[in-house]
């Protein structure tokens, strides 16, 4: 009998996907999943267990090897910068992250940047040779161009919806965006049979026109 393969799945809306992603895999994830308030979950397929973690902690999972692979936005894989194996884009959860601003913005010479992505956002404006404060928000970052904390954003556009109601326009596209799987650098090697299986039953569901 094989090892248990632990999984960091993300709560929210990559889950919704993965687990999609999952069954139509093959893999027996019962529907429910998303609903429970269990947080260490068992799957009888391949002896798998689900780690039910908040999106920007899976890559420290991962890296500590408390969790053997986990799904994961490139956006939180970049910002984090954990020491993990990316193994596969999902192309699910696709968006971009963007640099966003008022019409009327205009560059000035104390601008101010607010960001769920610190390190992403700092490295961008230093590549580009621009000096910005950079804030750390959390959550609804669109308010900050239109209450006066930010000249500027960093954030993800999906639809472009939220931009919209708010008046606000994407300057500039930075990356685009898809979840992926990734895996602690011990258990690649340990359980690599598992490991390896698991992504060869994903590839095959994952159209190729969503990989990037
Ligand atoms: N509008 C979006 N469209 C598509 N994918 C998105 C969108 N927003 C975020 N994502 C992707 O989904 C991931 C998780 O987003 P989600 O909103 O579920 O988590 P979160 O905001 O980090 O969680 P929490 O609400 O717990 O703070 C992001 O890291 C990104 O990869
Ligand atoms: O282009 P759209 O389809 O409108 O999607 C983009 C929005 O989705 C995300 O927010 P989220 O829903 O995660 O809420 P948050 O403000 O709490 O981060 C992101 O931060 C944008 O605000």
């Amino acid at each position: 009998m094989a090892d248990t393969l632990k999984i960091a799945m993300p709560k929210g809306r990559i889950y919704k996907k993965a687990s999609a992603l999952f069954r139509e895999a093959g893999l027996d994830i019962p529907v429910d999943m998303d609903e429970t308030r269990k947080l260490v979950i068992p799957v009888q397929e391949m002896g798998m267990e689900f780690i039910m973690a908040k999106p920007v902690d899976v890559p420290t999972y991962v890296e500590y090897g408390v969790a053997d692979i986990g799904i994961v936005g490139k956006d939180v894989l970049m910002e984090e910068n954990r020491d993990v194996y990316e193994l596969l884009d999902l192309g699910i959860a696709r968006c971009r992250m963007s640099v966003i601003a008022l019409p009327d913005w205009k560059p000035g010479i104390q601008q101010r940047v607010a960001t769920k992505y610190p390190n992403i956002a700092s490295q961008y404006f230093r590549e580009q040779g621009q000096q910005v404060e950079v804030i750390k928000l959390n959550g609804s970052i669109e308010l900050a161009p239109l209450i006066g904390l930010a000249d500027r954003i960093v954030d993800m556009v999906e639809t472009g919806q939220t931009l919209k109601e708010n008046g606000l326009v994407e300057m500039e596209s930075i990356f685009n965006i898809t979840s992926r799987l990734i895996a602690n650098r011990v258990s690649y090697r340990m359980k690599n049979t598992q490991i390896q299986s698991l992504c060869d039953r994903l590839q095959e569901v994952i159209p190729t026109s969503e990989v990037k």
